[in-house]
């Protein structure tokens, strides 16, 4: 597996502690930084993750900020990305299990550490259920 992971400067501490925990799993990452804490705009860092997962040349995308919101509004623009912003365990596992998302945004400032840890779990752990789901994402693209 393979994953590519952004982040503003909000999200430096939490993008570090994840990349950390998918290495020690022996899951490959392309990190697009930021790895500093110095301010920064999050598009910069989010279209590359969000390309990425585009070309197939990851399997998922994690992108960080202080609310989601910026990261993920950033990478929805982009027409084959299912970018779900989540706050729980549920949701996220909603996020796959219901809307095949394929980027997790998560809000740096808003969930404890361990709590973001166990979401990148679930969402890589949990697979799309299909079925009357599959109809319904299939009419989320704009033409
Ligand atoms: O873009 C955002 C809001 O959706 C992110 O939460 C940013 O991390 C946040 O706006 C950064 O705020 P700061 O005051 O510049 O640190």
């Amino acid at each position: 597996m393979k994953i590519a992971i952004g982040n503003d400067h909000a999200g430096t501490e939490y993008k570090l502690a994840i990349v950390g925990m998918l290495k020690s799993k022996g899951i490959a990452v392309a990190n697009y930084g930021t790895d500093g804490t110095d301010s920064v705009d999050y598009p910069d860092f989010v279209h590359p993750v969000a390309e990425d997962v585009e070309k197939g040349n990851v399997d998922f995308g994690i992108v960080v900020c202080g609310s989601g919101n910026g990261a993920n509004m950033t990478a929805n623009k982009h027409q084959a990305i299912r970018s779900a912003l989540c706050w729980s365990k549920e949701i996220t596992k909603l996020a796959r299990e219901h809307n095949d998302a394929n980027i997790l945004s998560l809000p740096a400032r808003f969930i404890a550490l361990p709590q973001a840890l166990e979401m990148v779990n679930t969402f890589l752990e949990t697979t799309f259920e299909g079925g009357r789901h599959e109809r319904r994402v299939e009419k989320i693209p704009c033409s």
